[in-house]
Parts: C-alpha cells; structure tokens; sequence
C-alpha cells in the first residue's frame, strides 16, 4: 500500500493515542494487511511545544487542539468550560500534562461486571502493561512497551514535604501505585523518554514500531463512515468519505478512533445515534442507538495556591523570567538537566474516610445515595457500590509546581510578579453528574455541543468543597506548611465558611480533560454503543477504539486505560483473521 491507494483492509480515523498505538500494533501483527491511519491534524514531530515536558500546557489553545468548550453549565453559573482536545498525530497525548498512573484493579473488573467479559484488571493490566516502558519502575512495570514513563529526576525543594505533610492524614507513601492499588501518596511517574527527557507519546512511541504496510495520512479530516446498501440486516461498512468528498474504501474494517469528544459526532455524520438528532440535522438514519454521545463523564478539578517563601524557585520562573527561561532550554537541549524537564510529580489518592473521617465519609454516601439511589443505571449503581469500597480512590490531590489556579499569574508590575507559587489540585474520581455530546444540527462539521452537566447534584458540589478544605489543610500541615508565606487562591481570610467554599467551587470547578463513555462498551439494552470486541451495535465491521468506550470513569489520568484499550482492541482484531 501506498498513500495514493485508495483502498485498505482497515481504516483508523484518528490518529491520536489510541488509533495511533491500534494502527502500529495492528500493522504490526498483520503484516499482509493494509492499514490507513487518517488524522485531522498535522503530523508535528520536532514540536518543542508537545517535547519538552516543562511546556506542557503551552500547546493548549494553539493550531494543535480542538479547542472546544461546554455550553454554559447551569450548575456552575453560566460557565462555560475548556474541553481541549489534540489535533495532531498522536492526539490528546501530544497536549496532556504527561501524568502516568492506574486505577484500582476493582474499577477496571467493574467493566467486566456491566456486561463486558474479559475487560477485568487482570487482562487490562496485562494490555496496559504492553504499553509501557517503566524506567526505575517496580517489579511487574512494563519494561519493554514504546511508550516511555519514569519519575521525574526534577523534584523542586518545597515539594520535600509533600509526602510526610499527606502521611499525617493517614494516607500512606505508596510506591507501588500502578498495581492496582492506587491509594496513598508518592511521586508517580511521568509518560518522559528519560533517555532524552521529551515527551513519549502516541505518535513518537508507536509509529517507529509500525510496519511498512502502515499508511499515515495527515491533515486530512473524515466526515463519515459509508455502508453498503440500508437493509433491515446489520450494517457494513465499506469505507469512509473525507471532508473533501474524497471515498476511501475499506476492505475489513473501520475503526473509529476520534476521542470521546468527535467519535460520537462521526456515528452520527453516518447515520448512527438517537433519532431525534439524527432528523433535526437532516441525516438518514440507518441504526436507532440511543446511546451515542450519552453517557459524558469527566473528573473535575478545585484548586488552591500557596505563594512560596523568597529562598524556593518554582516552575513560574520559567513564565515571569525570560533570561532563566532560555538558560534553562538551552540545559534542556544539550541534554542537560533542566527545570523544564519539570512535570507533575507529587500525588495522592484516597478515599472519603481518609479525606474527611469517617462519619463524614456516611454523609457523602448518603449525598450519593439521594442523588443517584434510584437511577437503575449501571454505571451509576456501580459508583455507588465503588464508594463503599476502601480500595477505590474518591478523590485526587496533584501537588502542581507553580500557579496553575484560575484567577491569573500576577500581573506584569504588580508586587507579587516573579513570585513562585505551588498549586494543590483535587481531582474528583467518579464525579455522578453526567452529560453529553452530540453534533451541531445546525452545523454538522463544526464544533460538536458539549453538555456534560457539571455539578448537577448536591453530592458533586459538597464534594468539590470537601476536596477543596481538604487540600487546604494538607498546605497547613508540616513540613508543607513551612514553604509558603500566604494561601494566593482562594485566600485563608477570603473563603472560610461552607458558604464561602460552596461560591468558590461553583465559580471555580474545571475539567481534568477525561471525557470517557460516550460510545460507551455496555450491552445494547443498557445504553451500549459498542460490545465487548468493540463493535458498534448494528454493524458488523465498525469498531470504536479510543476513550469512549470506558463505560463507567476510573480513578486515573486515563492515558494508560486508553493505551489499553489499543492493545487490546489490536489483539482481539487479529485474533479474528488467525
Ligand atoms: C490538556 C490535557 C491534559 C491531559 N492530561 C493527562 C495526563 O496528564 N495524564 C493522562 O493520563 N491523561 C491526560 N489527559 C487525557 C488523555 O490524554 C486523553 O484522554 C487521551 O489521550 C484520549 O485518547 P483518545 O485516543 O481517546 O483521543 P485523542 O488522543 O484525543 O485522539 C483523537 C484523534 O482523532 C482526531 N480526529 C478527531 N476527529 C477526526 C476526524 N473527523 N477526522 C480525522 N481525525 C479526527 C483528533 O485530531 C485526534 O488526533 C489529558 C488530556 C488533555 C486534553
């Protein structure tokens, strides 16, 4: 095959993380078979913005990401919220904050108990474990996997008492995270290339793994799936049309890899989803699945900010000075250790009792029990029955080196400019408010309408507050307490009663960028769009591979479920032509 053919045996549309690592794999392990990778973005392989892993975040807003955003949340005053999204080869794993951690075994053989036989931790573990190449890892990390992760060698000075400051909660050090067993707190490794320190991801990772019967086309944007003929029987595909109306046939299979965000929109361009969308934007339906673009779940973040005594340096140094900062990317370049080889480094996770004690731990289950009791929905009666687990984490604390809250950097000229700051980010794991996302009926190409209906349950809000107290009273806890000279965000005389703290999460909350279950792997009758080998319901030869699929959320940056998801999908594909 060749990039001017116009048929193959498999077509991935998207080449982000997921239909990335799918499309090397699969060229891969079917060396006869031709493979079509087409990806909207450009391909963008000496791009220091997505290298160098102290640039994390500069990416965002640029020519590489989507750029979309919610509608106005109700239940957060109008807001309306970031939903950033790669548009490049390698997609969100060129633009995320490089985070490399793992759920607790329990929330991934809870894929398993909704209906999806051998998606439990034991095989999950073992796919994600193929991914990953864990320098310094502990025994059972994956050694020989393309994508790389290692703990950061840059571990700024005042974050020293991160670990004893948790410990005082009764949060143990864990050094041993990615098990399966998450709760504690440690230093988690980053997804670096430590040979090099840059960014590992999807693009850089798997590509130089892929085979020559790989073809990759960039900046090239899909518009829909093709069927053959719309009888009553099941739907196959036969290929797919381009936005510039070209057709690109598929002799197997279409595998739609586009992000939870765009894969939901696509079933829909073609024909797949709910009725009433599907007529209002004047498109024929072929398959009645009400499930498509249902089911948006996404972790929300609180955060406070503490600025730094005059003798520690934070990452903001590389904002506010521009001579520190071009000294430090020169150390970078020539190899060097740097402050911008900085990551995220310092985290916990834990449970409600760890967070706010136990009686209180009984009133948030109540809360959730008053919000969600009588949903008969799997995935809600799932979170329900994870908060009574002590093995599955509610709640993640990021020490986040630098400001990285919501009011602003100081302004230039203003006293508190050049200041060094650290950020307590609270991460909530299994957020119960849901949302969607479905196509712009009004324009089908243009950007889909994002409503995931943040904090549209009390237990939500009061766990955002309680997150938030929380992470407050670990800055006030020594030896952390002895780094910082004033509470920048919100501010100790600001926000102190429940009052204040309920105003600060509704005007504060943010989006973690884990939008997952939107194509959601679930039996049919459950609100599924695709079963357990991936196929979407109807079809016979369609399969979504990406973060949609991941039926109910989990207590991790979802990279590695994702990267996940990937092997397995590759495995299952190839065992079919075996
Ligand atoms: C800012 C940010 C920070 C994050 N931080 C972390 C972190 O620290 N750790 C972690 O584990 N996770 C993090 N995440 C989440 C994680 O990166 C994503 O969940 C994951 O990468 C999603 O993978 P995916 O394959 O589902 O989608 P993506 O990687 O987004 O891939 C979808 C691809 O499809 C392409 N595409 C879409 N529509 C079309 C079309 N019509 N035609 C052709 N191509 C199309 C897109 O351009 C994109 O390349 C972060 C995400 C973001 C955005």
């Amino acid at each position: 095959s060749k990039p001017g053919d116009r048929s193959f045996d498999y077509v991935i549309v998207g080449g982000g993380t997921a239909g990335t690592a799918l499309a090397a794999r699969l060229s891969q392990g079917l060396p006869k078979a031709s493979v079509l990778l087409v990806e909207a973005g450009p391909a963008a392989p000496d791009e220091l913005g997505i290298l160098v892993p102290g640039r994390k975040g500069s990416t965002l807003g640029t020519r590489y990401d989507w750029n979309f955003t919610t509608i106005p949340q109700m239940h957060l005053r109008g807001r309306t919220v970031g939903v950033n999204r790669g548009r490049v080869l390698g997609g969100s794993s060129a633009l995320n904050l490089l985070c490399w951690d793992r759920a607790a075994a329990a929330e991934y053989d809870a894929w398993a108990e909704v209906g999806n036989p051998g998606w439990d931790w034991r095989a999950m573990e073992a796919a994600m474990t193929r991914a990953e190449n864990y320098t310094g890892g502990p025994a059972g990390s994956g050694r020989k996997g393309p994508v790389h992760a290692v703990i950061n060698r840059v571990i700024p000075a005042h974050q020293q008492g991160w670990i004893p400051a948790v410990e005082k909660f009764g949060i143990p050090a864990n050094n041993d995270s990615l098990e399966g067993r998450p709760i504690g707190v440690s230093y988690q490794p980053s997804s670096i290339d430590p040979t090099r320190y840059v960014r590992s991801y999807s693009a850089n990772a798997y590509l130089p793994i892929a085979g020559p019967n790989l073809v990759v086309l960039t900046d090239t944007q899909v518009f829909k799936v093709n069927f053959k003929g719309t009888g009553t029987k099941k739907q196959n595909a036969i290929g797919i049309t381009l936005a510039n109306g070209t057709v690109i046939r598929a002799a197997r299979e279409v595998i739609l890899s586009a992000g939870a965000v765009q894969t939901p929109n696509l079933l829909e361009l073609s024909g797949i989803g709910q009725g009433a969308v599907l007529a209002a934007a004047n498109i024929t339906q072929l398959i009645e699945l009400p499930g498509v673009g249902e089911n948006y779940q996404d972790h929300l973040r609180v955060q406070v900010s503490y600025q730094l005594r005059d003798n520690y340096t934070s990452f903001d140094v590389l904002r506010s000075n521009a001579t520190v900062a071009s000294i430090e990317l020169d150390k970078w370049l020539a190899g060097k250790v740097s402050l911008y080889d900085y990551t995220g480094s310092g985290f916990l996770f834990a449970n409600w009792e760890q967070v706010v004690g136990g009686a209180n731990a009984s009133a948030m289950a109540a809360l959730a029990r008053a919000a969600v009791g009588n949903s008969s929905d799997v995935g809600q009666r799932k979170k329900l029955e994870q908060l009574a687990d002590a093995t599955v984490p509610q709640v993640e604390v990021i020490f986040s080196d630098g400001y990285t809250g919501v009011k602003g950097y100081p302004a230039v000229g203003t006293a508190l400019y050049g200041k060094s700051f650290f950020t307590l980010i609270a991460g909530l794991m299994h957020p119960l408010s849901r949302g969607n996302v479905h196509l712009n009926v009004s324009n089908p190409l243009g950007k889909p309408v994002i409503d995931p209906r943040f904090l549209d349950n009390e237990y939500d809000i009061q766990a955002m507050m309680a997150m938030a107290k929380f992470s407050r009273q670990v800055a006030l806890s020594e030896p952390l307490r002895s780094v910082w000279t004033a509470e920048y965000e919100p501010g100790l005389h600001i926000v102190q009663t429940d009052e204040q703290w309920r105003d600060y999460v509704l005007n504060t909350t943010l989006s973690v960028f884990h939008p997952v279950g939107t194509a959601a792997m679930l039996p049919r009758a459950d609100g599924g769009v695709v079963d357990s080998e991936l196929v979407v319901y109807g079809t016979t030869n369609v399969r979504v591979v990406d973060a949609s699929v991941i039926p109910v959320q989990i207590s991790a940056h979802i990279q590695t479920a994702v990267y996940g998801i990937a092997e397995r999908a590759a495995e299952i594909i190839m065992a079919k032509q075996r």
